[in-house]
């Protein structure tokens, strides 16, 4: 994607993003352009198979990046498996990152097209791991469930969680989020693209197996803008709006995206 000058405006500011864009000897940082062209069929990869328990859902946390819905991932009752993954992984949270306006936010990028917003679903190889710490340093510690937002119709699914962003605007808020479904929030299709790539917040770890969705979910103008309602800073502090809350694009390098479709 040809960056010219006069785009690079639109690179995050947040001092979360100023660290280092590319952690020294990174070889499989993410996100990433997918180029849809240069992605390779895998007839061997296997349908995901994703079994969410809604009560494993426990609050949501804005933490000062993003805001997090967290699961009990204490045992297996929230779990993926198949896929390009050779183990279960559990749930562990999932966020989203999103751009001031509809022109950009995620993090992938497709034929280097920007979508508003991205979801993330974080889980961790509890099979191998004794702890989401450890899995966090491993190369198949985790797995990261890409899906893009886009323009279009209210998500109902979705809107049970906007309902409650306004009691956690400010960083280090908290609240009590009991029953929640994420499966409401995967696209009906199950074509995804998967290659071998890093956390993109630090510690950047090379750890994450992403499996990003291709067809997005469609939310409309007024859920967007409640993302854009949300605050980087806490209470007290002057406003800063949580928005651009993306890291930009890393080099492909030596790797290649696999789809599950032809
Ligand atoms: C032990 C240190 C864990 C740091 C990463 N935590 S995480 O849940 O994997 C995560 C992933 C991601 S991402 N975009 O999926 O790499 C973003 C934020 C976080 C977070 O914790 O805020
Ligand atoms: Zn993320």
């Amino acid at each position: 994607c040809s960056w010219n000058p006069d785009s690079l405006h639109h690179l995050p500011v947040h001092p979360l993003w100023q660290s280092p864009l590319t952690i020294p000897g990174g070889t499989r940082q993410s996100p990433i352009n997918i180029q849809w062209r240069d992605s390779v069929y895998d007839p061997f990869l296997k349908p995901l198979k994703i079994s969410y328990d809604p009560a494993t859902c426990l609050h949501i946390w804005n933490n000062g990046y993003s805001f997090l819905v967290e699961f009990d991932d204490s045992t297996d009752r929230s779990i993926i498996d198949g896929g390009p993954l050779e183990n279960q992984y559990r749930l562990k949270q999932f966020h989203f990152h999103w751009g001031a306006i509809n022109d950009w936010g995620s993090e992938h990028t497709v034929d280097c097209k920007f979508y508003p917003a991205e979801l993330h679903l974080v889980h961790w190889n509890a099979v191998v791991y004794p702890t989401f710490e450890e899995a966090v340093m491993e190369g198949d510690g985790l797995a990261v469930i890409g899906v893009f937002l886009k323009l279009g119709a209210r998500h109902e699914g979705l809107q049970t969680l906007v309902d409650a962003l306004p009691a956690v605007k400010h960083k280090d808020t908290v609240i009590e989020f009991d029953v929640f479904d994420p499966s409401c929030l995967m696209p009906s299709c199950p074509d995804y693209w998967t290659y071998a790539g890093s956390l993109t917040t630090p510690p950047l770890t090379e750890s994450v197996t992403w499996i990003i969705k291709k067809q997005p979910i469609e939310v409309d103008e007024d859920q967007l803008e409640a993302f854009r309602m949300l605050l980087f800073t806490s209470d007290g502090e002057e406003e800063k709006r949580m928005v651009d809350n993306f890291r930009p694009l890393q080099p492909l390098m030596n790797r290649t995206v696999r789809s599950s479709f032809q």
